[in-house]
């Protein structure tokens, strides 16, 4: 017999101990079944074997009327009892070699993969599936191990690129971060993406689930349907002039729209980044209390954290998650990421809870990010080392990151994992004062919420909106070609006085001065 189609999209652990109270277990599947769950785990932790067969025989009955196959949670007694189409193994389960000769061949066999290696040993073992996680904390199973992270995946993904191993990811997985989930879950080399996802509690615990169960698959589905790019980045053609006129395009929305702009930053710099984005002619709102997020993410346009002197961790923490829940761009600033382990620790906590838009920063920034040791930083400050291939370290990192990253220095190179940009407009002098780099996130923040508001309909399926490398480029060139302009003044004499004359030339740009002085090039 051919083996059964295996549809991983919408995959249903079950957990009678998870029910609401007084929701009856079958009544909860044949609800969850009609919202479209696409296959079925019998998970039994307590029962013994009699009770466990018993409610594997009765799942498998209501199953069979929406045509979706159940796989039974360890146990292959069970499954060869009750007739189900196969099982899933843990790690220190019956291996799957000797679950093959004791199933029959048609017998589906999934397996749990916590790292690359399980992920390897199982396509290897020819595993029809790999359960990936725990992705996120859950409370319905005790975790041995750290939670993997929706960073975690992606290599794990790429593993099983070329062979017929499928893969979701399980753990904590609700509406709310789903698309986190699925956006962030990329293989970074492969780019390939989850099969479905498997939950438990979002669906189990829930008193509607068929809606529970119908808003999960919908949302899975449209991510399939949007393309896997960076973001929010459709797959356009990029030239020199296009991105020229985008940008203008952006500056004109700017200063029609005046976007508020939320900025969590240290204190040496909080003063000019509210500076430069007034002088851009949008509103910063600088405010860092957890509490005050929710109402934040409904007002603001954009989110800039800027990881300074991060004192404000908590508030970043649960800044990012409201943003992104309203798919509005974060710009991450992770300055002085390599100075010492805590901001490295910190910086990882971070972007495993929410997905940045853009990550800026200098050369030692992107390079302790990136993992590589090639350009070290001094402090804050990058050493003036540059790579000897940024064009891979930009593009890669992206990939990687799931998001546009920006590289400044004395060229600035910018890509969104599929092209890559270098402008090369800027003044020595806007590396004489502090904040140089600290305002060039308040600008590309402030670009990125006018390419957000450019965008009016839902890009369903995306965790964002809008063309998030036009609004880096924007922003990076809007304080590069002004700081040219400040510098060539008569009444600039040094950095005292380019600080101020730098923001009165930002104050001051044109598009034309912008069209016209843009140093673009387009190199991938
Ligand atoms: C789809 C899916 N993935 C992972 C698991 C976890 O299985 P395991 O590691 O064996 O842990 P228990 O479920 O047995 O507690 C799963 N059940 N399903
Ligand atoms: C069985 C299992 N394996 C890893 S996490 C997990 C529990 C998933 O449950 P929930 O979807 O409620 O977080």
């Amino acid at each position: 017999m051919p083996k059964p189609p295996l549809d991983l999209t919408l995959y249903l652990v079950t957990g009678r101990e998870l029910l609401p109270p007084g929701k009856d277990y079958y009544e909860s599947l044949d609800e969850s079944l009609q919202g479209g769950v696409t296959l079925v785990q019998v998970r039994e932790k307590k029962a013994d074997t009699a009770e466990f067969v018993e409610v594997a025989v009765k799942t498998i009955e209501i199953c069979k009327k929406y045509n979706v196959p159940v796989l039974i949670n360890d146990r292959i007694d069970v499954c060869l009892a009750s007739g189900a189409a196969g099982v899933h193994l843990g790690q220190t389960d019956m291996p799957i070699s000797l679950a093959r000769r004791l199933l029959p061949p048609e017998a589906m066999i999934g397996i749990s993969a916590g790292n690359v290696d399980e992920a390897r040993a199982a396509k290897d073992a020819g595993a029809d599936y790999v359960g990936i996680g725990a992705l996120w904390w859950t409370e319905s199973k005790q975790l041995v191990k750290d939670v993997l992270g929706v960073r975690g995946v992606g290599p794990l993904l790429d593993v099983l690129e070329g062979s017929s191993t499928k893969a979701v990811a399980i753990g904590g997985i609700k509406t709310t971060n789903i698309l986190r989930s699925l956006h962030g879950a990329v293989g970074p080399v492969s780019l390939r993406t989850l099969d479905g996802v498997a939950v438990i509690s979002a669906i189990v615990s829930s008193p509607r689930p068929k809606q529970a169960a119908q808003e999960i698959k919908s949302l899975v589905t449209a991510f399939r349907r949007s393309s896997p790019g960076i973001i929010t980045m459709p797959l356009t053609l990029r030239t020199p002039e296009s991105l020229k006129e985008g940008v203008v395009r952006l500056m004109a929305r700017i200063r029609k729209d005046t976007p508020i702009i939320h900025q969590i930053t240290n204190n040496v710099t909080v003063n000019s980044l509210a500076n430069v984005t007034l002088a851009i002619r949008a509103s910063p709102i600088m405010a860092t209390t957890p509490q005050e997020m929710p109402d934040l993410a409904r007002l603001c346009h954009a989110l800039l954290i800027n990881f300074g002197t991060i004192t404000d961790k908590a508030g970043m923490l649960a800044a990012g998650r409201e943003y992104n829940a309203r798919k509005k761009p974060i710009v991450f600033d992770p300055v002085g990421i390599g100075a010492t382990s805590y901001r490295k620790e910190a910086a990882k906590e971070i972007l495993n809870t929410w997905q940045a838009a853009v990550i800026k920063g200098n050369p030692g920034e992107i390079g302790a990010m990136y993992g590589s040791s090639e350009v070290e930083s001094r402090g804050v400050d990058s050493s003036g080392q540059v790579f000897s291939d940024p064009v891979k370290v930009v593009r890669d990192l992206a990939r990687r990151e799931r998001c546009v990253v920006v590289m400044t220095g004395r060229e600035d190179y910018i890509s969104d994992g599929l092209s890559v940009i270098r402008l090369s407009n800027g003044h020595s002098l806007l590396g004489d004062i502090t904040g140089a780099g600290c305002m060039a996130g308040s600008c590309v923040a402030t670009f990125c919420a006018a390419a957000r508001l450019e965008v009016e309909e839902e890009w369903v399926g995306r965790l964002g909106r809008g063309d998030m490398l036009l609004g880096a480029a924007g922003g990076v060139l809007a304080l590069s070609i002004a700081s040219e302009l400040a510098a060539a003044r008569p009444d600039v004499k040094g950095s005292g006085t380019f600080l101020p004359a730098l923001i009165d030339e930002v104050y001051n740009l044109t598009p034309e001065t912008m069209m016209r002085r843009a140093k673009i090039e387009v190199l991938e």
